[in-house]
This record gives C-alpha cells, sequence and structure tokens, in this order.
C-alpha cells in the first residue's frame, strides 16, 4: 500500500476505519511532509491506546486528523466542499457500507486517484460455493461478492484484486 501511495503521489488521504491505526501509520509515513489524512473511526479508544504513542514516536501525528464518527456522515459533509480533492482512500471498515463509502469516494478522489477495499476476499469464502460457507459468516460473504461484482461493472474506475492478507481490491477512478 505505501508503494501504490507514492506511485499516485498520494499527499490528501481519507482512511475509512482505523482500530489501531496500523494502516494510518502506514499512510502517514508514505505521504509526503506536507500530507494530511483524514482517518474516521467510531472508536477513538483503541488508536488512542496502541496507535497514537507509536505514530507520536514517528513524529507524523500532524498529518492525521482522526475524527471519531460513523464514517458515512462524515464523507457526506466532506463532499460539500472536497469534491475531486483527494489522491487516496483505503476504505477498512464495516463491509456491509463499502458499497456506501463507494459511491462517495467517488466523488471525494480525483480522476487518477485510488482507493483501496480491504478484505475483499473475506478469508476465501467468496470463491466457496454457498453451502460450504459457515452459516454465521454468510451475510457479509454475500454482502461482499454483490461489492466486488457491482464494482467490476462499473464504468468509472479500472480494478485489480490483489490476493494479499485477507484481499484488497485495488480501484483506480479513470473518469
Ligand atoms: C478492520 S478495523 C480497521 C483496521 C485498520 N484499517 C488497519 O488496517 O490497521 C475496522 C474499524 O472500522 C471501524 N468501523 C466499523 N464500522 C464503522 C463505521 N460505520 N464508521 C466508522 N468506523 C467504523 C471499527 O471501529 C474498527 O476500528
Amino acid at each position: 500500500m505505501g508503494m501504490l501511495l507514492k506511485l499516485v503521489n498520494g499527499k490528501k488521504t481519507i482512511e475509512v476505519g482505523v482500530f489501531t491505526g496500523y494502516s494510518l501509520l502506514l499512510t502517514a509515513l508514505s505521504i509526503p511532509d506536507d500530507g494530511k489524512i483524514t482517518a474516521i473511526d467510531v472508536d477513538r479508544k483503541t488508536y488512542e491506546m496502541i496507535g497514537l504513542p507509536i505514530i507520536k514516536k514517528a513524529g507524523v501525528e500532524d498529518k492525521i486528523n482522526f475524527i471519531e464518527s460513523q464514517a458515512l456522515p462524515v464523507l457526506d459533509q466532506l463532499l460539500e466542499d472536497n469534491e475531486g480533492s483527494f489522491d487516496f482512500g483505503f476504505v477498512d471498515a464495516d463491509k456491509g457500507n463499502y458499497w456506501n463509502y463507494h459511491e462517495r469516494m467517488m466523488k471525494l478522489i480525483k480522476v487518477g486517484g485510488m482507493v483501496i477495499y480491504d478484505n475483499t476476499l473475506w478469508g476465501g469464502y467468496v470463491a466457496l460455493p454457498e453451502e460450504a460457507v459457515p452459516e454465521k459468516k454468510r451475510a457479509m460473504t454475500k454482502s461482499i461478492l454483490e461489492f466486488n461484482d457491482s464494482i467490476s461493472a462499473y464504468s468509472r474506475v479500472e480494478i485489480s484484486h490483489a490476493s494479499v492478507g485477507d484481499g484488497m481490491l485495488i480501484c483506480r477512478r479513470i473518469r
């Protein structure tokens, strides 16, 4: 992800879903000194306890604007005066909302910019027939499959589905 950020000259970025701040630290270390990250999570506690001390030690705290909130209203607010202004987005929050995030990301990210959606292979369940997926995993598997299908048919992006980790759908806005 660090290399992709550099390839798109990522300077102004959004992260949806922070948790401890692991991917946030990577982003903060990969963007230039005057880069800015809008980082959104419903819960700031884990970030404060685990990630923030390390982010401070790394000297990149000033690049981060952490907003403790549900992500959708924040993205809608950002749309009021930031349309087409972000270079990069990383979406790693509630998977059931991925399409809602995508609709907003496609307005916030500039043409040529990139958005990465995490966990899009969902432990490999997306490749199994429904009956082979444990029952408690089926709803989310269906939701991720629908997201992957919809984005494959979406004409405003080029995508590449990287089978690293739990699957990362890399998406470049082309129009
Ligand atoms: C998988 S973790 C993020 C991990 C992080 N991106 C990393 O790689 O280090 C998902 C996070 O999304 C947050 N989250 C879940 N639903 C959310 C929502 N509707 N709005 C904002 N954050 C949400 C959770 O609180 C959790 O911290």
